[in-house]
């Protein structure tokens, strides 16, 4: 069996790439970064260092990598023999790999079997902004595939780069929507497949994501480094407490999880980001905030259905006042940020970056929040 994964980063090997391995999968990575592809085809194996109390070292053998760049008609090719075609580019750059999934879709065999699309990336219908890409301008091709949307949380810090192993944290969840497969889905032991992904994607993004990021942006207004760093600060670990607080509020209401269960999820999210072996940064957590200060991720989300059940949103409001503040070098979309915040009105800056209009019950709070920056 053969899977592609385009995007060979912290997520591919660590996460993605280790749990194809585990299912039986030779995994053809794709990527344009072509040191790391040199990197990866000058081994025959790699190490997975799972770091944590439950953590163990998983040899991963049996890939090859493919430079999009360089050798596009190959990445095709590859799409086109595949079994199971994952991503981790982050999700503005799917758009970029599209194309070559729709060729890879157009030169499969008519007799093939359908190809399995799963994007895993933090984004509610990561998969479905994939499809309407790959399909743009030739829908015949949405046939060829069965697209799946899924759900991923494991923590892999930034990797050193002069060899190919990856430290991870040892916790991972790999949730996959069932339902597109119609009874026939792929067996990945390391996955679990459920009826309803709604629940884990928000569940997910709403707690672990909204309070790594909120533990991000308040750390580096204050100047730390780590992550770890950061929550030994007393008045961040209650911010941090406070955003998740009013987060499970709104998951467990939606949801119907239960309320002591969900608290113990949101404080084993906080023990993960404090998890001693894992260098982590605020840098990194805190990157792309543009996106993270989107309309539909970890922050104006969660506030926005909020505000619009009458509920409490100051805690998240503070850490989208606090993610103003960054601005880390090498980061385009953080120097976009601080170029917005000096080119728009607090009214324009809200409804531009973070959709939300006036009249909405999360607009004067969020227009007060970039106001008193
Ligand atoms: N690192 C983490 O802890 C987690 C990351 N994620 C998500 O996974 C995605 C990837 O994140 P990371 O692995 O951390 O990023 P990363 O930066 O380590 O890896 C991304 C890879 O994509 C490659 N890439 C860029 N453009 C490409 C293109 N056009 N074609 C093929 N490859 C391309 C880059 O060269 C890089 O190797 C993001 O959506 C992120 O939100 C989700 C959960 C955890
Ligand atoms: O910041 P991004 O690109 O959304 O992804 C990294 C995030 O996802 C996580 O892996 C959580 O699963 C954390 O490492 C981090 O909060």
């Amino acid at each position: 069996m053969r899977a592609v994964h385009f995007g060979a980063g912290n997520i591919g090997r660590g996460f993605v790439g280790v749990i194809l391995h585990r299912a039986g999968y030779h995994v053809t990575f794709v990527d344009v970064n072509a040191e790391l592809i040199d990197a990866i085809n000058a081994h025959d194996s790699y190490v997975v260092h799972e770091v944590g109390d439950h953590g163990d070292d998983i040899t991963v053998t049996g890939f090859d990598a493919i430079n999009s760049q360089a050798d596009p008609e190959a990445a095709v090719r590859a799409v086109a023999e595949a079994d199971i075609v994952t991503c981790a580019v982050g999700p503005n750059v799917m758009k970029f790999i599209a194309p070559v999934i729709r060729k890879g879709l157009e030169a499969r065999a008519p007799e093939a079997a359908r190809l399995t699309v799963m994007a895993v990336e933090n984004a509610i219908g990561a998969t479905d902004q994939l499809r309407e890409h790959v399909v743009e301008g030739a829908p015949g091709v949405a046939d060829r595939a069965v697209f799946a949307n899924t759900a991923v949380d494991r923590i892999v810090p930034g990797q050193d780069p002069s060899g190919i192993d990856v430290t991870v944290e040892d916790f991972f969840e790999w949730a996959i929507d069932r339902t597109p497969f119609a009874g026939d889905e792929p067996r990945i032991p390391d996955a679990h497949y459920v009826d309803d992904l709604q629940p884990y994607i928000e569940r997910k993004l709403f707690t672990v994501n909204t309070g790594h990021a909120t533990t991000a942006y308040f750390g580096y207004r204050a100047g730390i480094e780590t992550i770890a760093e950061a929550l030994e600060r007393p008045e961040i670990l209650a911010a941090v407490e406070a955003a998740l607080q009013e987060t499970s509020k709104l998951i467990v209401d939606r949801f119907g999880f239960d309320p002591d269960e969900h608290a113990q999820y949101a404080a084993r999210a906080i023990q993960r980001f404090r998890n001693p072996a894992l260098p982590d940064t605020c840098v990194r957590i805190g990157r792309q905030p543009l996106r993270k200060l989107g309309r539909e991720d970890r922050f104006v989300r969660p506030a926005a259905e909020l505000a619009e059940r009458g509920a409490e949103t100051d805690a998240l409001v503070a850490a989208y006042g606090a993610a103003l503040a960054f601005d880390a070098s090498d980061d385009e979309q953080a120097a976009e940020l601080q170029q917005l915040l000096r080119d728009l009105s607090p009214a324009e800056f809200v409804t531009q970056v973070s959709g939300i209009e006036q009249g909405h019950p999360l607009f004067d709070t969020l227009t007060a929040a970039v106001a008193t920056r």
